[in-house]
């Protein structure tokens, strides 16, 4: 403790949240639903990719993951165990439109519907995501997300869920992770539809922001006060103590291509220099669209993980996932790492959380995916400890709690993930969950981290 006149100053601040800050999970429908030929659900490209030999570990696919289609009662009653304000799932729009256009499957509404009303019964807030990257296949035969036609056809399957749930659901997300969706799926193909393709991944890009813009418009009309865009955003930074002029450029390619690709778009209108270039080769980029993209939303979503660090280095191929990056090294830093080998840098999210709070003033925010993967094993006791996901997300919510005291306007945060679940190219060996789900079996474990987690939420905020 520290004494300054008769005032003792407290060795650390409190760490409480403001009143009303919206504590929650996130999931999404392919990672944890199953029932993959159900009800009249369609092929998404997911299914298609998860069976491409060698695309995803193990052979995994999300034929059956957590079973949560059918286990979705028992998973909200864990949810309303751990005292979640939100809960943030994806809709299947194969599920919904098999064919991605056209006829409404309804018994693929009819999900929906039961998830939401149980979830408003556990006084749960359904957060809704329309697109958490499986597209359906027949969408992707004509072309997927390199052609025009499926952000309109994405506009219209928007409004038909959005008037389904509009009564119950106001919380709206149109889009998760353009960048990953594009850059990942068509540009570097280590996510479904697996194309490898620079320009397809800049067309991509730019058609699923404009079904954000249009799907926006569609539910603004509708009625909807609460929309919003989810982005993985991260600081790009050069791990060098005095970077040069082509470490900056480096940074400025990669935060170009990874942040303001979308923010810019998003929030301003307008793309960077290094977007423009592409767009004025492929000319996909029409008059009137980034005024569509840019629909006034009323929250932003952040999905942080950790920074990007990059540096100059001469002679290096181009990653695959940012094209133009011939000459640039994504290195490794000396942090500890998870599962993932990603670096842990709480200090990171503060970071861009103020960037944010700096360059798009009056946006709120909401951290809408943190979390971390570990290696958890149950013991004997059916106890899964799981201290290093504890510190984990102890530090992230510290870092958030510091961008708050700067004034940041930060709705929420949810923890990716609630479940274990399908974690895309790498299957089911990579645990997110704060819930330990054994495939065997499917039953659930809450790990060491929900029982954490629920006492945050409880107190609404950390042990000062
Ligand atoms: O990888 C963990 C989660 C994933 O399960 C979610 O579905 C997705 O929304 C999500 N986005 C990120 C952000 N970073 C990222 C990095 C490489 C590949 C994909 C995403 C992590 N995650």
């Amino acid at each position: 403790m520290t004494t300054v006149g008769s005032t003792t100053t407290a060795r650390t601040a409190s760490q409480a949240f403001p009143a009303g800050f919206v504590w929650g999970a996130a999931t999404a429908a392919y990672q944890i639903e199953g029932a993959a030929h159900e009800d009249g659900r369609g092929p998404s490209i997911w299914d298609t990719f998860a069976r491409r030999p060698g695309a995803v570990a193990g052979g995994d696919t999300g034929d059956v993951a957590c079973d949560h289609y059918h286990r979705w009662r028992e998973d909200i009653a864990l949810m309303a165990s751990l005292g979640l304000g939100a809960y943030r799932f994806s809709v299947s729009w194969p599920r919904v439109q098999p064919d991605g256009s056209g006829p409404v499957n309804p018994r693929g509404l009819d999900f929906y519907d039961r998830l939401v009303d149980g979830l408003l019964e556990a006084g749960i807030t359904p957060y809704v995501t329309l697109y958490h990257w499986d597209l359906p296949q027949a969408l992707e035969d004509a072309g997927g997300w390199t052609v025009r036609d499926t952000a309109y056809r994405f506009a219209e399957y928007a409004g038909v869920v959005h008037d389904r749930l509009a009564d119950r659901a106001d919380t709206w997300t149109t889009i998760n992770e353009p960048w990953v969706a594009s850059f990942l799926g068509y540009g570097a193909g280590v996510h479904a539809p697996g194309r490898t393709s620079a320009d397809d991944a800049f067309r991509a890009a730019h058609h699923l922001m404009l079904a954000h813009g249009l799907a926006a418009r569609r539910l603004r009309e509708a009625g909807a006060e609460r929309i919003s865009l989810t982005l993985n955003l991260a600081p790009v930074l050069c791990p060098a103590d005095a970077p040069g002029e082509a470490d900056l450029a480096a940074v400025e390619l990669v935060d170009s291509l990874l942040n303001r690709q979308f923010l810019d778009a998003a929030l301003r209108g307008s793309y960077p220099d290094a977007v423009l270039e592409r767009a004025r080769r492929l000319g996909h980029v029409r008059d009137g669209d980034l005024a569509v993209i840019a629909q006034p939303i009323d929250s932003l979503g952040i999905n942080y993980y950790n920074p990007t660090y990059v540096r100059a280095a001469p002679g290096a191929p181009e990653n695959p996932a940012f094209p133009g990056s011939a000459g640039v090294a994504f290195p490794s830093v000396d942090l500890p790492t998870t599962a993932m080998g990603w670096p842990i840098a709480p200090d990171g999210l503060t970071e861009l959380l103020l960037r944010l709070h700096r360059d798009h003033p009056g946006v709120p925010l909401v951290v809408t995916e943190n979390g971390a993967a570990f290696d958890d094993v149950p013991g004997p006791d059916g106890r899964v400890a799981d201290p290093a996901r504890i510190g984990y997300l102890e530090g992230h919510l510290r870092a958030a709690h510091a961008a708050l005291a700067a004034g940041v306007d930060l709705r929420g945060y949810l923890v990716w993930s609630l479940l274990d679940n399908f974690e895309w190219a790498e299957g089911y060996g990579k645990r997110f969950g704060i819930v330990y789900v054994d495939y065997a079996d499917q039953r659930r474990l809450p790990k060491d981290s929900a029982r954490w987690y629920a006492g945050v939420i409880a107190r609404n905020g950390l042990e000062a």
